[in-house]
């Protein structure tokens, strides 16, 4: 099964949205022992509300090389729970460059069954990170809109929409059952709930991931556009408002994601 088809699966079996975050913040932690048992303690509490995980690879390569061996745990920990996992590297690269990101996070010891992608260095530097996710099953989202106000700086005057009709190009290039989504997503952020419907309609085969859900101020009600009928082609992720929903107290962890989920889903009428 791939990646958007386990998703999908996910979503539609656990009925959930909601894709949860892992940011493990070193400062929060006594020593690295703690910081260990909190995450995975994290993950598998949310993990039932829970229809991807997301590690956010800078949080893990703060910590050197022990975070790569916690990342290793956490992407091992997450398959026993049946986690599809987006690795958040945002990588992007001259294309030589850009094909040893995708072999490590898309095809190596460390690798995710999907990878963000940032488009900056142009359109034909994604081409590494498609192909080797397109031979492992895997996937690939790409920056389109991202949720942070700075966003502005670049990404207006139209350049996200053209980032968005080519990454609608590429999805066209596979072959999908009806109900199918590509190998290659988008980001947007879940803050700007007032183009969620033009950036679902310019991408109708890309799964779209949605970061910014709690901390950053976005509401899981407002995001419905982003989806299609029956609740599917979008994940909404939050990281801090479920891994530190309560100082560390993974049970309040475990009721955020479960509260997440079900905003979601009355969102959607599911
Ligand atoms: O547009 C983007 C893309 C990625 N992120 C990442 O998601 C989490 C958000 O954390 P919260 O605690 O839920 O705010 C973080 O890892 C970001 O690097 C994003 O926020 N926006």
């Amino acid at each position: 099964m791939t990646f958007t088809q386990a998703l999908t699966d996910r979503t539609l079996r656990l009925n959930t949205r909601l894709c949860v975050g892992l940011d493990p913040r070193a400062g929060a932690y006594r020593d690295a022992a703690h910081l260990r048992a909190h995450t995975l303690e994290v993950l598998e509490a949310a993990a039932p509300s829970a229809a991807c995980v997301k590690p956010q690879l800078a949080f893990f390569e703060a910590l050197g090389l022990p975070g790569f061996a916690l990342l290793e745990e956490v992407c091992a920990a997450a398959r026993t729970l049946g986690l599809p996992v987006i690795l958040d590297g945002k990588r992007g690269d001259i294309g030589s460059t850009a094909a040893a990101y995708a072999q490590g996070w898309l095809g190596g010891p460390h690798a995710g069954d999907a990878l963000t992608v940032n488009p900056f260095l142009g359109f034909g530097t994604l081409t590494p990170f498609v192909e080797a996710a397109r031979a492992n099953g895997g996937a690939v989202f790409v920056l389109v809109k991202t949720s942070n106000p700075d966003q502005a700086d670049l990404q207006g005057q139209g350049v996200s929409e053209r980032i968005a009709v080519e990454l609608a190009r590429l999805g066209a290039e596979e072959r999908l059952e009806a109900g199918e989504y590509a190998s290659v997503g988008a980001v947007v952020g879940a803050t700007h709930t007032g183009d969620l419907a033009t950036f679902r309609a310019l991408m109708p085969r890309a799964p779209l991931l949605l970061p910014g859900l709690g901390a950053q101020g976005a509401k899981a009600g407002d995001l419905a556009a982003a989806f299609h009928p029956g609740g599917t082609g979008a994940v909404a992720s939050a990281s801090r408002a479920v891994q530190y929903a309560s100082g560390l107290d993974v049970g309040a962890a475990r009721d955020a994601a479960r509260t997440l989920r079900d905003e979601l889903n009355a969102a959607l009428g599911i």
